[in-house]
């Protein structure tokens, strides 16, 4: 295994439906664990910070072996910081569609509100979604945007999640309510703070990415 990667996550079980590349012993493991490694770098300016996740973002997708996928691609950003993966996702998958989804986390509660949810029209019925969601903390804003695909009448079996920090919690919490959605996570981090941020996570992903 690779020796960055490895000390990028602790060794607790994870469930079957999450895969955890930091985990994995693959020739772009360093590469990827480095990214990461600045990405927790609170001090880094947000230039930096966006240089460093859009490396990533393209380690991610050279991974994916998205050149096969047979199905109509729909990509399912969730606003804001899930637009940060879309133009490396949608040039790799040039027939891809876009899901929107905005849910905010209030920041007093850390509970989901939502504010948009639009989906294309008239999709094959085995059309795939790929949810695009840097950060999974409490997983509320995810469970919330996977009902509101279910409730719309979407297989969750053809949906997968692409994250890059997840807590043990979210991963747990998803295993629970939403075992059939696949979830790819570049790392798993062990605890949330009392603001329900991610530790050691990265900070606000959207905030330090967008430069807001
Ligand atoms: O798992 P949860 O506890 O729900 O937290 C994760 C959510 O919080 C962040 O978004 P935020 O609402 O801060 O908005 P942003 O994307 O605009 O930064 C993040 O991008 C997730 O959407
Ligand atoms: O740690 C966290 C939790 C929610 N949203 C983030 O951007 N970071």
């Amino acid at each position: 295994m690779d020796e960055q990667a490895n000390e990028q996550s602790p060794h607790f079980d994870l469930p079957p439906n999450v895969t955890c590349f930091a985990r994995t012993d693959n020739a772009a493991g360093s590469e990827r664990a480095l990214c990461l490694e600045q990405l927790r770098n609170r001090a880094l300016p947000y230039q930096e910070f966006r240089k460093n996740a859009d490396k990533l973002f393209n380690l991610i997708a050279d991974d994916m072996a998205l050149q096969y996928i047979e199905n109509e691609v729909i990509l399912t950003p969730i606003f804001r910081a899930g637009l940060s993966l879309l133009p490396v996702f949608m040039k790799r998958i040039e027939n891809s569609r876009l899901c929107s989804i905005g849910v905010k986390r209030n920041e007093e509660t850390a509970m989901p509100e939502p504010y948009l949810f639009k989906v294309p029209p008239q999709m094959s019925e085995d059309a795939k979604f790929i949810i695009l969601e840097p950060m999974i903390a409490t997983a509320g804003t995810m469970c919330y945007s996977l009902g509101m695909l279910k409730q719309q009448g979407y297989n969750l079996h053809n949906i997968q999640i692409i994250a890059v920090f997840c807590a043990l919690e979210a991963v747990n919490k998803l295993q629970q309510e939403f075992p059939q959605v696949q979830v790819h996570t570049e790392v798993v981090d062990p605890i949330l703070d009392d603001k329900k941020y991610i530790v050691p996570g990265c900070g606000d992903f959207g905030d330090r990415y967008f430069g807001t």
